[in-house]
């Protein structure tokens, strides 16, 4: 079990957000805003996807690793604590995915 979780990873993203060290990738994220830091969240959604179909295991944990990492900074960006993910998630526990897609609202 690894002693590192999310949630740490979060309070590193925001002490760097504003720390303006101009070697810092997150503050340099930050300050280009949201559809910069977005789009990087979809170039690493693609490499992962690109190594989970290529089997690439090794290359599935690094690119896991990336596109959690900006995900966080685009939910920092977006002013969405990950605890508000977690609750939502974990709102959904004891359901099963497909009773909780059609409680959706339609639209
Ligand atoms: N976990 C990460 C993390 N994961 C990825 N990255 C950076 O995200 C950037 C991604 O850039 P690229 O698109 O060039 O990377 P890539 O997709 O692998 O590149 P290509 O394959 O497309 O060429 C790189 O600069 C990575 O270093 C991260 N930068 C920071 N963190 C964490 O945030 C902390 C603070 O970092 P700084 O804000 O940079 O000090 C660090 O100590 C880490 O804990």
């Amino acid at each position: 079990m690894a002693d590192f979780s999310l949630a740490e990873l979060e309070q590193i993203i925001h002490q760097r957000a504003h720390s303006g060290d101009p070697d810092s990738w997150t503050a340099k994220l930050f300050a280009k805003g949201i559809d910069k830091a977005a789009q990087k969240l979809g170039e690493e959604a693609v490499e992962t996807v690109i190594a989970a179909v290529k089997a690439d295991k090794k290359g599935l944990v690094s690119e896991s690793a990336d596109l959690l990492y900006h995900w966080l900074v685009v939910l920092g960006i977006a002013g969405v604590p990950l605890d508000e993910v977690l609750k939502e998630l974990e709102g959904r526990t004891g359901r099963s995915g497909i009773a909780e897609k059609a409680s959706r609202p339609k639209g």
